[in-house]
């Protein structure tokens, strides 16, 4: 008997990180059943995709949704809701909500506000702090767990661990890979005078880049020295990519869209405060360093750092104003109007969306197109050009600081586990989110 499936993605161009090619694709029961020519093979639903192209679901392993406490600017529904329209199937979440993500409760209480709630797949970190340091290898393994944050610089709320006494306690209690915001904390404080009032072209030259290199070399040497590994999020200098070149075994890293598609002064002159972010949006030197990076291999994810912040909070006087934007449904179209404008393969996109992200954080049956996979799919059409406006955002902030950009590449589907949730600006399944599972690579306790 002829083979049959819950629905058939039919006839687009399938891409992996290592090949692409026409293809139908198969999902029955939440996963991949059959990738090839399906011919006429029996289907509850069969979706066109003729002309378009079938990604891996996108991984956004670096967002704020801000609930609990701080949800005048975002929840865990309307962060999602953005990252599914915005074609984006998981997001991780950071823990500097009010409280911190900082214990077992406080994890527990994110998972199950975030079950079926959220239209995406999720994971939340763990921030540490200097109390729960001996804590961290149990709660790193708890479900819903993905990794351990450190801000090793102070940014948005008060997690910070700047010493390297207490950078190398949180590695040595920890198993998996630690995530870190990576600016010098003392170098901030020694600098805060650079500040200018009223002027975030002086949000730079403050947080320097050399704030940013002292701090992921200092990181590396402590990884080295406790045999651990690291991520480096955010990485915005030329100079820690070069670094971070010849540290692979030890340090994966990050880039935002923000900081490959922004450049200073101009963003500062444009944007104003709306523009401030940590660390900085740096010149068009770094910009052009970074890209180099993306290109090379170097640079392992590509999280959009999603940081709502709401219109009056922006709108304070620099350096008043609360550092972050909002990003996670902008990831998808900026970087494809990359692809489009040459500057990145789409291959190396989906390198850094969903094989990177499941490699680095050890996501489990995630992260490929490929039988027996979960039918996590982000179908993009590559020709289609559109301008992002404000009444696309969902965002509870409201705003984007890429309104009226115009761009080439779109997101056109969005399908978790096998169920279609985002179809052509539509949500078309609410709330199928559920837990991320990592795979068995903990050391036993
Ligand atoms: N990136 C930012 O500028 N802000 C982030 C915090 C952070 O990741 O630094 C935020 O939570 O607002």
């Amino acid at each position: 008997m002829a083979e049959t499936f819950d629905l058939i993605l039919k006839g687009g161009t399938v891409v992996n990180q290592d090949g692409e090619g026409v293809r139908d694709v198969g999902i029955r029961d939440g996963r991949f059943a059959a990738i090839g020519d399906l011919g006429f093979a029996a289907a509850g639903e069969v979706i066109d995709c003729r002309g378009l192209h079938v990604l891996p679901g996108v991984m956004d392993t670096h967002v704020h949704f801000r609930e609990p406490g701080l949800t005048q600017k975002e929840d865990l529904e309307t962060g999602s809701r953005g990252a599914v329209l915005g074609g984006v199937t998981l997001t991780f979440e950071m823990p500097n909500t009010i409280p911190t993500t900082t214990d077992a409760a406080a994890l527990a209480d994110k998972v199950s506000r975030a079950h079926h709630r959220m239209h995406c797949d999720f994971g939340f970190y763990v921030g540490a702090t200097r109390e729960n340091t001996k804590d961290l290898a149990e709660l790193e393994r708890l479900p819903g767990a993905c990794a351990i944050k450190v801000f090793a610089g102070s940014s948005t709320g008060s997690l910070l661990i700047e010493d390297d006494d207490g950078i190398r306690a949180v590695l040595k209690n920890v198993n998996r890979r630690v995530a870190f915001h990576s600016e010098d904390e003392y170098r901030l404080r020694e600098r805060m005078s650079f500040r200018i009032d009223n002027d975030p072209r002086s949000h730079p030259v403050w947080r320097d880049a050399q704030a940013a290199l002292m701090c992921t070399q200092r990181l590396v040497r402590l990884a080295r020295e406790t045999g651990k590994r690291i991520h480096v999020l955010h990485v915005t200098t030329k100079d820690e990519a070069e670094f971070l070149a010849g540290h692979k075994d030890v340090a994966s890293a990050e880039v935002t869209p923000a900081h490959v598609t922004l450049t200073a002064p101009d963003c500062y002159e444009r944007l104003g405060t709306l523009a401030q972010l940590n660390p900085p949006v740096r010149d068009a030197m770094h910009k052009a360093g970074l890209w180099h990076a993306l290109q090379q291999g170097i640079i392992d994810t590509c999280g959009s750092d999603h940081s709502p912040h709401t219109r009056e909070e922006k709108a304070h006087p620099y350096p008043k104003a609360h550092s972050g934007m909002p990003g996670v449904q902008t990831l998808v179209p900026l970087m494809l109007d990359h692809v489009n404008a040459g500057r990145l393969t789409l291959q190396r996109f989906v390198d850094l969306t969903s094989a990177g992200p499941a490699r680095i954080f050890g996501i489990a049956g995630k992260g490929r197109i490929a039988v027996g996979y979960d039918a996590d799919v982000t179908v993009v059409d590559m020709k289609r050009r559109e301008t992002i406006t404000e009444s696309w955002i969902a965002s509870r902030a409201g705003w984007s600081p890429y309104t009226g950009v115009s761009v080439k590449g779109w997101p056109i589907g969005t399908f978790v586990r096998g169920r279609q949730v985002m179809w052509d600006g539509t949500i078309v399944t609410a709330s199928s989110g559920e837990s991320v599972r990592f795979l068995e690579t903990l050391a036993p306790a």
